[in-house]
């Protein structure tokens, strides 16, 4: 459950947030097959409430109605045509899976399906589920509970969410038959949301009844769903992210809340020389790593300030210290404009969502981001994928905030941190030659459009990164000579 299955030699994930499916497929052809990304998490494709009272806010989605493949982003039709594209093109499709609760959202009460349901009768017959398939005695969890009480944060409400009791039998089979759609469609595996709020015993029955993953989508035989769990753990809770990580991969918050403080200065860069598990973080292999997520892009989850699009420089460093290191499994962000922390992705006034506008320069319009087309992280995936398993050496810093490290043999990395310049003879671990920098311009024929990089016999060259340059890293590797 800890294999994302990806297509041989990529690496990375990107989270096309609100995407519709139809977007994604094109997406898959036109740049992430083409780029070497490895998948695409999708946000949920489970039929959820229509909330126009809070005019269609982000978190809608997280409202489940039913398990009827039709929301705003496409139907199932269009969600199979989606898998079968990325697949073709070596983009795996993992989805986000809401199977802790079910909508009891007061105001409305249609879903995007137009199913009905009676939340104060626990009645969704679209599914179907009855008051029998949630927890009882009714409670809601408080915020004291998180710290006291583990029990109560299985088993009791989460903001006004109906609680699905996964240790009954209809209740793990609603959902075991849903998940197994799903990859009979040909998914890779699955974002748990909210698993921290189910019990990991319940979790691992359902997981161990899912399905082998698609051999005609190009799995091999026996192979397991990825699987990788959403626990918000920073420490001191009752429930611990180390319950989960026997049964599959854990997201790691405390990945982007670290590396968003080093990247703002608030830990000198010269202490990632140890980073990973003597971090405090999970085993490698049990973590599914990012910067920023849907949700604490806006303030919520995992507090502290974690960095966005919207501090751009210091950002990019940051998933460029993340697709550089070997750690992990990552993942980035692709958002959507907002200001409202509240807001959905940009949409008409009849509620249908725009697509976002590709511009002549490859990026995005319409109100969508798109970090995943950016030059300085598109080009770190190539990085990584280049990468592989070579081993992290050479670790250089200056004391402060300017680091560099190779991937053996493989690929070289610098930063500059600090209101000085670097300027140093470092080792590169690269074969001689002359290589383009893949942050400050890329390769064009025999030349390169932004900084070149000459590499002697002896693997070392001069690196320069100006305290003032437009991105604070110079990345090179196999693959980026001019
Ligand atoms: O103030 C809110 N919620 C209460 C505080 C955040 O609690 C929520 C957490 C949550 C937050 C922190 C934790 O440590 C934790 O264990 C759980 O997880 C959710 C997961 C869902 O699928 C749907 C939800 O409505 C929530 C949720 O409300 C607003 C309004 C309703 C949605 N929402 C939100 O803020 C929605 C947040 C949200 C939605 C989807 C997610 O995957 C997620 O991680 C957070
Ligand atoms: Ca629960």
């Amino acid at each position: 459950y800890k294999n994302p299955h990806y297509a041989p030699g990529r690496t990375t994930m990107v989270h096309l947030f609100e995407w519709k499916w139809d977007d994604i497929a094109v997406e898959c052809e036109r740049w992430l097959g083409p780029r070497g990304f490895g998948g695409v998490q999708i946000s949920p494709p489970n039929e959820n409430l229509i909330i126009w009272s809070r005019n269609r806010p982000w978190w809608e989605r997280y409202q489940p109605m039913s398990y009827r493949l039709i929301t705003r982003s496409g139907n199932e039709q269009q969600f199979a045509n989606m898998v079968r594209r990325c697949n073709n093109v070596g983009v795996r499709i993992y989805v986000d899976a809401i199977i802790n609760h079910m909508t009891g959202h007061a105001e409305e009460n249609v879903g995007t399906g137009g199913s009905t349901a009676n939340f104060g009768e626990w009645h969704y017959p679209a599914v179907p589920y009855g008051r029998n398939d949630f927890n009882w005695p009714h409670c809601v969890i408080d915020s004291s509970d998180y710290v006291n009480d583990a029990h109560r944060v299985r088993n009791c409400e989460l903001s006004g969410l109906k609680d699905l009791n996964q240790a009954t039998e209809h209740v793990r089979r609603m959902i075991v038959n849903y998940m197994n759609h799903l990859i009979n469609l040909g998914v890779a595996g699955f974002r748990i949301d909210a698993a921290k709020h189910m019990w990991p015993s319940d979790l691992r029955i359902i997981y161990n009844r899912l399905n082998n993953l698609n051999t005609a989508h190009g799995f091999p035989s026996g192979a397991r769903p990825y699987i990788y769990q959403e626990v918000i753990d920073l420490g001191g809770e009752a429930v611990s992210r180390n319950e989960y990580t026997p049964i599959g991969a854990v997201t790691e918050f405390k990945f982007g809340l670290e590396l968003s403080g080093a990247f703002q200065r608030n830990n000198q860069l010269r202490w990632l020389v140890n980073w990973g598990t003597p971090w405090g973080l999970l085993a490698s292999n049990d973590a599914l790593t990012f910067i920023d997520n849907h949700d604490n892009q806006r303030g919520h989850g995992a507090g502290g300030n974690i960095l966005t699009y919207k501090q751009a420089r210091p950002y990019k460093g940051a998933i460029a210290f993340m697709l550089a290191h070997a750690y992990g499994f990552p993942q980035l962000m692709s958002s959507f404009v907002f200001d409202d922390t509240e807001a959905g992705p940009p949409m008409d006034r009849s509620g249908n969502i725009i697509s976002p506008a590709i511009n002549s320069d490859n990026t995005c319009g319409n109100g969508w981001v798109c970090e995943h087309r950016w030059r300085q992280i598109y080009s770190m995936v190539v990085f990584r994928n280049v990468a592989g398993n070579a081993p992290m050496t050479n670790w250089w810093d200056n004391g402060s905030n300017q680091i560099a490290f190779c991937r053996q043999g493989r690929g070289f990395i610098a930063f500059n941190n600090d209101s000085w310049n670097l300027n140093q003879n470092l080792q590169t671990c690269l074969p001689a030659g002359t290589y383009c920098d893949v942050i400050s311009g890329q390769r064009n024929g025999n030349n390169c459009t932004g900084k070149r990089i000459t590499v002697g016999n002896d693997g070392r060259a001069i690196i320069s990164v100006g305290s003032n340059d437009y991105d604070m890293m110079l990345a090179i590797h196999v693959g980026s000579e001019s």
